[in-house]
């Protein structure tokens, strides 16, 4: 009858029951105890295999591409997470390793119950053979890397249009609704639908032909700048430019995002800025510690560590920028309308937030939520990533000097020993330093990964594999950069990797420190005309000197990628003479 009954765990147990109250009542209370805890551990069990059967069903498609790929260790529900236990500095050295470990090859990587596939190969990035790249297509086949070229006869291009530039693959998935509580859904976190709309009116406000405007800030916070810099002269001890050159992009970018001149060069203090810095490390703390992603744990969290106001405090100054320029805006709009002829009017500086209004006035319905998010997403997309870009290219300059005196000697051509400020057209002469700024972002890309979550079947070249709909991409710039076929001595700094002959023959999205595609970087030409500057002005009046080695540097990640050490240097007066001028 027990065997019979073996999966009829009710009826055994009232057998039993029964016939042991016909014993002793001690017999049968121990057997009724151990029926109840042997009966809940069959539920138990049978819940688990339940669980683990639907979960099996559920990722049938996502196991049989997981059995083709290479990766590192995975276990029910945490995934592959146990990559993540230990210091933060031991999670980035993981994280490094593991995704360098494949060489670029596609590998399979489960966040947990997700399954995510890590695309580091340019050709599994993007190909369309209708764009412009066709041609640098060509030329790159024709180079024929050793084991890395590839042939066009075999692609349907329908097929092959693929991650970044996939109108498949525009989802940023819900790891990025990490950052909602700071940027809310501005670009970089929105839903496809509301970014396509966003997208489509906030782009051309990035249009390089309008930077322009900006200038006359750029070069005023640059001044600043340098007469801060005084300070460091003539000491021996290094200092970290962080701190200096986080002040003046985040004055910047102010001024050019708000109006609004926060002016913490001065060394104001501001509130805004240490909540600032105060929720982006804990937007980087939530990356890497997975106990904190449920969002009700990482409230209390907060709690706990005295920051549950971080997020308020944050957003009190944008949304105080916001109601006092709205009304200014309306105000300046009836005095315009009032005084159509008055052409002495000194006009202001098209700031992204009087464009938001514009468009706004235009008929579009941004309500004040949506300007808010969308102009703290442009400060914190635009304010580190240039800050610790900055850095690194000026800590690479001190660890070569011959480099740097090159990037001087670009920088007399331009200007020769004068103090005039620096104009649109003076840096596309700087070509040489834009080398120095890419190379930087190939050693070190700000953002080292990202991710993409498929809307629908996505095939790429690799092993032609056909990536389930749902699948998260995880695209590592990090990987890219450093594949040796692509750039021989990958973690070496060679700004000659950027000349025009070594870009031609490769394929365009073998660098994609700013992503591609439709959702690539919305502020890459600011960026990289705020750098220029920054860097040319800063070497115009110092050299830089370090006893750092390249060897020396140690990554970390959190959102973007920095040096766990710094970036000490020593400054000195610049002379104001070209290097061959000097030998
Ligand atoms: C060195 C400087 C910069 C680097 C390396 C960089 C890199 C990137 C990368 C890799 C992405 C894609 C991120 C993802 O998909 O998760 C991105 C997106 C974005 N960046 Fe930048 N960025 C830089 C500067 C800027 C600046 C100065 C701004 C604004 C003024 C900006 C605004 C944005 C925005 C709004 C997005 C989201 C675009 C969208 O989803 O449509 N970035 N950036």
């Amino acid at each position: 009858m027990y065997i019979y009954n073996e999966f009829r765990g009710c009826k055994i147990f009232s057998m039993e029951v029964s016939q042991d109250f016909q014993s002793t009542s001690k017999h049968s209370s121990g057997l009724l105890q151990m029926t109840i805890t042997e009966l809940t551990s069959y539920a138990l069990v049978s819940f688990l295999v339940v669980l683990w059967c639907y979960f099996k069903w559920k990722n049938r498609d996502f196991e049989k591409i997981a059995s083709k790929l290479k990766g590192p260790p995975s276990y029910p529900i945490i995934g592959s997470a146990l990559a993540s236990i230990g210091t933060h500095q031991q999670f980035s050295d993981n994280i490094i390793k593991l995704f360098n470990s494949y060489g670029g090859e596609p590998c399979k990587v489960w966040l947990g119950p997700y399954f995510g596939v890590s695309i580091s190969k340019p050709e599994d990035l993007q190909i369309n053979l209708f764009d412009e790249n066709i041609s640098g297509m060509r030329v790159w086949e024709e180079s024929k890397h050793d084991g890395y070229s590839i042939t066009t006869q075999n692609l349907n291009p329908n097929f092959f249009q693929i991650i970044l530039n996939s109108s498949k693959a525009l989802d940023k998935s819900k790891f990025y609704n990490f950052f909602k509580n700071t940027v809310g859904e501005g670009l970089i976190s929105a839903p496809v639908h509301k970014w396509r709309k966003h997208r489509r009116l906030i782009a051309p406000v990035f249009n390089a032909n309008l930077f322009d405007e900006f200038f006359p800030v750029f070069n005023e916070k640059n001044r600043f700048l340098i007469e801060n810099l005084k300070k460091e002269l003539g000491k021996t001890q290094p200092f970290d430019l962080l701190d200096y050159i986080l002040k003046i992009n985040l004055d910047i970018i102010c001024q050019t995002a708000m109006g609004y001149n926060l002016d913490t060069q001065s060394n104001k203090e501001s509130e805004f800025v240490e909540a600032l810095i105060k929720v982006s490390k804990l937007d980087s703390l939530r990356i890497y510690k997975p106990w904190l992603y449920p969002d009700i744990i990482f409230s209390i969290y907060r709690k706990i560590m005295g920051l549950h106001n971080v997020y308020k405090t944050f957003h009190k100054l944008p949304n105080q920028v916001i109601r006092e320029m709205k009304e200014i805006y309306a105000q300046r709009k009836m005095e315009n309308k009032n005084n159509a002829m008055d052409v002495n009017d000194e006009k202001p500086l098209k700031v992204f937030l009087n464009t938001l209004f514009d468009l706004n006035e235009g008929g579009e319905n941004f309500s004040d939520e949506e300007i808010r998010d969308e102009v703290v997403t442009m400060m914190m997309s635009g304010s580190e990533t240039s800050t610790v870009t900055v850095c690194f290219c000026l800590l690479m300059l001190a660890i070569h000097p011959e480099i740097q005196d090159k990037v001087y000697d670009e920088i007399f051509e331009v200007f020769g020993d004068g103090d005039q400020t620096i104009t649109i057209e003076d840096t596309t002469k700087l070509v040489y330093l834009e080398q120095c700024i890419r190379e930087t972002l190939r050693l070190y890309p700000l953002v080292p990964l990202f991710i993409r979550q498929l809307q629908d079947d996505v095939k790429i070249f690799s092993d032609d594999l056909i990536l389930p709909k749902g699948t998260i991409c995880i695209i590592s710039p990090l990987t890219t950069h450093h594949i040796p076929e692509l750039y021989p001595n990958p973690w070496s700094y060679n700004p000659d990797n950027f000349d025009a002959e070594n870009v031609n023959k490769r394929h365009k999205y073998s660098f994609i420190a700013f992503s591609g595609g439709p959702r690539g970087c919305i502020g890459s030409k600011y960026a990289m005309l705020s750098m220029k500057v920054l860097i040319s002005t800063f070497l115009r009046n110092y050299s830089l000197h370090t006893d750092m080695k390249l060897a020396d540097i140690k990554l970390k990640i959190d959102v973007l990628l920095r040096s766990s050490n710094g970036y000490p240097v020593t400054i000195r007066q610049r002379d104001r003479r070209p290097t061959y001028k000097k030998k």
